[in-house]
């Protein structure tokens, strides 16, 4: 029996199955496994969806489905086979497609799911998935063990499994924004109750600032009638009470320093520098997902070239944008319409021998990680954003970044004095911030960077799992 459990549905490994049967091991990806893997380990069991071929496999070859050592550093790990129809019913129609895009203020795209007879079948979906999560988790759980659920995927799992398990002490966390009830209300009447009563079956409801925190307390308030304390950060509803934590999530300066110094990045640096030359550089890494706000981030360098003549041959743009969720129809159409905007800066610009935009859209880490070494500028301009961890590690590995960041990133509260804050939907604000941060003067942009990397590096991970696991002692 476990004292402490994490639940997300992306654990930190998956497997892969080769042509010849053999199982291998990947590291799992997004900001919320990248910030919890390594710290969550020793001691503490995870529990996670299998997500590939390769994982369910895994599972049927390890008793009950428990990993005890996968490899990467990781703990001990249970990884749930949940039958793929409802696993895509809940994953992709109800979490990715309507939660995250509730949450992310994105729910007004085209190709946005409608809440009729279909959905009652994919919500019901989402309860099983969110069931099999709180079995699994009560199964697993010592007497008054802690648990840390995480994220959109599993707000129905704190109530469920308080039902089944009385005894524990539960937290939930959201890596995401808050909607405003105004927003939150568009969902169903009973869908939106039950993602708040799911969440307040915790003992301990965590956000990532202040502002996503105030926003959940404002649907509680306007939603469900609950009572919600905001001096002492609680909401009582039905008699019970769960406090709200409000928990910002940093990175391990020296762990990622470590690591952008391995040859692999190395090598990257010099091909980049070859490529770019003595030009200037202004990055931007996201995985390609809407709310990052990709397009407007071209459109807004386009705009910039347009105004400023005198930079061109001058700069280069290195956008990474890695896939993400291809499975939904609005995430290929996206990412076609940031190939297209690249294509357009292209032909607008271009000339034999200066590319102004190097577009990536395969996963490369370590060219990644050359590309933060190298940046004058990072831009980081999404429409809406939990935290967003690139403004973070940017300023972590480049000496002399100057930072242009949208005001709707969660990173926005610790950054937001040292970097040049910019509306994600104004195009003209933004190139003008291009241009501002490309011409800041030198000592302004590193003791600026200084200020970037002390408040990015305050509060590693390990200091919010902490945090985390002292508010349920
Ligand atoms: O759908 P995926 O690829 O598992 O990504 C999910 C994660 O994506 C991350 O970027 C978000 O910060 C997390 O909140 C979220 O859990």
């Amino acid at each position: 029996m476990n004292n402490v459990l994490v639940a997300s549905n992306r654990g930190p490994v998956s497997f892969t199955v080769s042509d010849d049967g053999e199982l291998t091991l990947r590291r799992g990806g997004g900001g919320l496994v990248s910030g919890l893997s390594g710290v969550a380990k020793d001691g503490v069991l995870w529990v996670c969806a299998a997500l590939s071929d390769g994982d369910r496999s895994a599972v049927h070859l390890a008793p009950g489905g428990r990993i005890d050592q996968a490899g990467y550093d990781t703990g001990p790990l249970r990884m749930l086979d949940i039958p793929p129809a409802t696993f895509h019913r809940a994953y992709n129609a109800v979490a990715n497609s309507t939660l995250w895009f509730v949450n992310h203020l994105l729910y007004d795209i085209p190709n946005a799911p409608l809440f009729g007879t279909k959905f009652g079948r994919e919500w019901e979906s989402y309860r099983d998935y969110n069931g099999a999560f709180a079995l699994a988790l009560a199964e697993e759980a010592g007497h008054e063990a802690r648990v840390m659920v995480q994220d959109y995927h599993l707000t129905l799992t704190p109530a469920m499994l308080r039902a089944e398990r009385p005894d524990l002490r539960i937290a939930h966390f959201s890596h995401t924004p808050w909607a405003p009830p105004e927003y939150f209300s568009l969902l169903p009447d009973e869908v939106a109750r039950e993602v708040l009563e799911g969440i307040l079956g915790a003992d301990h409801a965590g956000f990532l600032t202040d502002r996503w925190a105030q926003a959940f307390m404002d649907c509680c308030e306007a939603l469900l009638g609950a009572e919600a304390d905001r001096v002492g950060r609680s909401v009582t509803h039905d008699g019970r009470t769960t406090r709200i934590g409000v928990h910002s999530l940093g990175v391990d300066g020296a762990a990622l320093w470590e690591r952008a110094c391995e040859p692999d990045v190395e090598s990257h640096m010099t091909a980049l520098k070859e490529q770019v030359g003595d030009r200037r550089l202004i990055v931007r890494i996201d995985r390609t997902e809407l709310s990052k706000n990709i397009v407007r981030g071209l459109v807004a360098y386009g705009e910039f070239l347009g105004s400023h003549p005198e930079w061109h041959g001058r700069v280069v743009h290195l956008a990474f944008a890695y896939p993400s969720r291809h499975d939904l129809p609005e995430y290929r159409e996206y990412t076609a319409s940031v190939q297209r905007c690249a294509q357009q800066i292209e032909d607008a610009y271009a000339t034999e021998d200066w590319d102004p935009l190097i577009l990536n859209v395969n996963d490369d880490y370590p060219r990644s990680l050359a590309a933060y070494r190298m940046a004058d500028v990072l831009l980081v301009n999404p429409i809406r954003d939990g935290m967003n961890l690139v403004a973070k590690e940017g300023p972590v590995l480049s000496p002399r970044c100057a930072l242009v960041l949208s005001r709707e990133a969660g990173a926005a509260a610790e950054l937001g004095s040292h970097a040049l804050l910019v509306n994600p939907y104004d195009i003209s604000g933004t190139a003008t911030a291009l241009h501002d941060a490309l011409v800041m003067p030198e000592d302004e942009r590193r003791t600026r960077r200084d200020k970037l990397h002390a408040a990015a590096t305050a509060l590693p991970p390990q200091k919010w799992l902490e945090a985390q696991l002292d508010a349920l002692a």
